[in-house]
């Protein structure tokens, strides 16, 4: 199972070396983080990070060792934007010179870079960015500004203190006219004393939620005022400006400006089922551990896991890890193709792709976010303590639901191009993931034609509800907006619906790609036997949570809604003998967990109760402010027993 988990058996030998070199580094420790203020937890952060680039090349480590290093040290920070945003963004969009150019200083860390695009008052609204870049003929430069407050660059990650450069977002302004927002490479600090550039405010925007978390990462504020830059510093790929001040447009379309966002949303989806097994493996843990209840006759209490319902609230979440893994990896097969597509100068495939990270990148970080803190309920009070890791990893993980495109505004994006694939129906047939909506007159005629709990254990089965459903879904949506008049006006007022039509169509993809991994994949019959109950879980429990769209569609009686839900119930019991193997498979080790609830060994009392007296309030048992302010309120003697 664990190398079904990691996709390979090299690729499980990889993250493990990994997993250990971190583990077993002290430079790397992190339980201490949260008792640090910010200033000692960034610059512990600069010395993990420094220490990181140290040990890949000391140790020649690959591309893909370095990112499972950088993955289990678990701390946020500038090298994050420096490889997964600075980096694309050139390789994406710049020229072959731009590339000989930029790419070897960025690989080997000689320039440190960010992506500067969201704004204090536009992040969604790429098209609002309000950032200057004004072509100047006469010394063949582009002169950067932030013309108002809420122009200045806010938010990019390392950009506060650490940067050198930055990918900066800017209206590109020729003659007076606009031409579109480009990206520009702009030097932000000296290279020989790390000095802000002339021209240049840069500062920090402060702390953010949770402690230890975040804040291990710089996030910035940028103003420009009236700074230059030579002209071949904007990325060409797409549009060009010539020496004349003539702006040229490549076949390569627009959208590949975009491009960057396209490949960090792929690595967000790769990345959920981390942070979801994570939470997935300390609940389950500590629900073995956990006991409440039911002892008879002076024996052991009940087990918590053994609830119906902690296991109705948990096993969903394990099931869905399991999906997230496979779904990632499915994802990025697509995102490779499609680079090379892109690089043979083939764009067909750019819209689908977009629409899925888009909508699974917003699928993922919403159901992971929702289930770490579901993680952490089940832990009861304990899940409240630092100490059980799940407080901290939400903090982490949340904003993932807000950056790289905030979540309903990339489900409108699946919505727009489910709509354009509708409309388009007579003349083009749907392909990969919407070719479902090429097959619209069984789909919406045909329906459910389970009869027991049992028929819902077929692939197949599950497959047509969740087609019938999202067509159903789809196609409705297009003939309400078919009335509009004005196609925009209905797309805003029909939006709450397009965006559960996209959530349904993302949920089909979930559900198909992991029927898919069991049909193909799996090396093992028990492995396959195990992860077929688990997806079975998956599909049924979404089935059970969105049962009202499989209804109000017509495709379900409530009748065999309720023969799901019964088929779900067993199949809790299958998945609870291997619960724990199931974790255990995730290959997680106890520094990575960062978690006394959730340890290997399962020695969670001693080990929180050991934990408890590291906390500096412990230090003494009459702690700095008693005297001052506590001991004077016993000591006075007041007329009145309440104040
Ligand atoms: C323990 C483990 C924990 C794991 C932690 C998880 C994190 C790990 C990940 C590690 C990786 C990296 C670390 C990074 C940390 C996060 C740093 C965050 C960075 C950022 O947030 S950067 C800023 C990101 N900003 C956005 O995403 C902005 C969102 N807005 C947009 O994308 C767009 O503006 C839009 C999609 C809303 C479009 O707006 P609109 O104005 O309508 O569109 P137009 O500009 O006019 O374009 C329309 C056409 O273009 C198509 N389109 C849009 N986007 C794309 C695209 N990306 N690719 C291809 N095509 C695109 C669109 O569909 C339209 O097409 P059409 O004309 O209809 O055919
Ligand atoms: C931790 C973190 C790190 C970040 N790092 C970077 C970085 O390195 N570089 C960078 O450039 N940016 C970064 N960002 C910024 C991030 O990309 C933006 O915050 C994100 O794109 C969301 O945009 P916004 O803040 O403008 O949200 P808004 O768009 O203002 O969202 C506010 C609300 O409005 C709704 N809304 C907006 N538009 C629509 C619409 N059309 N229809 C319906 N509802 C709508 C949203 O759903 C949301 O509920 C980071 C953000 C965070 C939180």
């Amino acid at each position: 199972m664990k190398v079904a988990w990691a996709g390979s058996r090299e690729a499980f030998q990889v993250s493990d070396r990994m997993a250990k070199l971190v583990a077993n580094d002290p430079v790397f420790e992190k339980f201490s983080k949260p008792m640090l203020g910010r200033k000692e937890l960034f610059k512990n952060t600069l010395r993990k990070a420094a220490y990181a680039w140290k040990l890949i090349n000391d140790l020649r480590l690959t591309e893909e060792e370095a990112k499972w290093l950088r993955h289990y040290i678990d701390e946020p920070n500038y090298t994050d934007l420096h490889w997964e945003m600075f980096v694309p963004a050139i390789e994406g969009q710049g020229t072959k010179e731009q590339k000989k150019k930029w790419l070897p200083l960025a690989q080997t860390m000689q320039i440190i870079g960010t992506y500067a695009q969201t704004e204090l008052g536009h992040g969604s609204n790429v098209q609002g960015l309000e950032t200057t870049a004004t072509f100047d003929r006469q010394t063949d430069e582009f002169v950067m500004h932030s013309p108002t407050l809420t122009s200045s660059k806010w938010w990019p990650g390392g950009m506060a203190k650490v940067a050198t450069h930055a990918i900066v977002y800017a209206r590109l302004i020729i003659d007076g006219l606009f031409h579109g927002v480009h990206g520009f490479i702009v030097q932000l600090r000296s290279l020989e004393d790390h000095s802000p550039l002339p021209g240049l405010t840069l500062g920090d925007i402060g702390m953010k939620f949770g402690h230890g978390t975040y804040n291990t990462m710089d996030n910035g504020v940028l103003r420009f005022d009236h700074v230059r830059i030579p002209r071949n510093q904007m990325l060409m790929r797409v549009s060009q400006v010539t020496k004349e001040g003539k702006y040229a447009q490549s076949d390569v379309p627009r959208q590949l400006l975009y491009g960057t966002m396209v490949s960090v949303r792929q690595t967000i989806v790769a990345d959920a089922s981390k942070a979801l097994s994570r939470a997935v493996c300390i609940a389950t843990r500590y629900s073995v551990v956990r006991r409440q209840f039911g002892s008879r006759n002076g024996g052991p209490e009940t087990q918590v896991i053994d609830y119906k319902t902690q296991q109705s609230r948990l096993f969903p979440l394990l099931a869905s890890a399991y999906a997230f893994r496979f779904v990632g990896e499915w994802l990025k097969s697509l995102y490779i193709d499609v680079k090379q597509r892109l690089e043979a100068n083939d764009f067909s495939t750019l819209p689908e792709t977009h629409a899925c990270t888009a909508g699974l990148k917003a699928l993922t970080t919403a159901a992971t976010a929702d289930g770490i803190e579901e993680c952490r309920k089940l832990c009861g009070g304990h899940g409240y303590l630092i100490s059980s890791g799940l407080p901290e990893l939400f903090a982490f993980y949340v904003p993932a639901c807000s950056y790289e495109g905030e979540n309903v505004v990339m489900m409108l994006q699946v919505a727009r191009f489910l709509v354009k694939t509708v409309s388009n129906l007579g003349y083009k047939q749907p392909v990969g993931t919407a070719a479902y909506l090429g097959r619209v007159t069984p789909l919406l005629q045909n329906n459910c034609a389970v009869q027991t709990a049992e028929d819902w254990l077929n692939p197949d089965a599950i497959l047509e509800a969740f087609e019938a459903r999202a067509a159903r879904m789809v196609i409705g949506c297009g003939e309400r907006l078919a009335m509009f008049e004005n196609p925009e006006e209905g797309f805003a007022e029909l939006s709450i619906d397009l965006v559960e039509a996209s959530l349904a169509h993302c949920q089909l993809i979930t559900v198909s790609v992991f029927i898919q991994k069991l049909n193909h994949e799996i090396p093992g019959n028990g492995v396959k036997r195990s992860l077929e109950v688990l997806c079975y879980v998956y599909a049924l429990f979404l089935l059970h949570k969105h049962q009202g769209d499989f209804l109000a569609t017509g495709y379900l009686t409530p009748k065999q809604a309720s023969l799901a839900n019964e088929q779900l119930r067993t199949l809790y019991s299958k998945v609870r003998p291997n619960a724990i193997a199931f974790v255990d498979s995730f290959n997680h080790m106890d520094h990575y967990l960062c978690s006394v609830l959730g340890r290997y060994d399962g020695n969670v009392y001693p080990k929180l109760y050991e934990a408890a007296w590291k906390d500096p309030l412990n230090d003494s048992d009459i702690v700095d402010g008693i005297q001052q302010y506590v001991q004077p309120i016993l000591k006075q003697k007041l007329h009145y027993a309440k104040l």
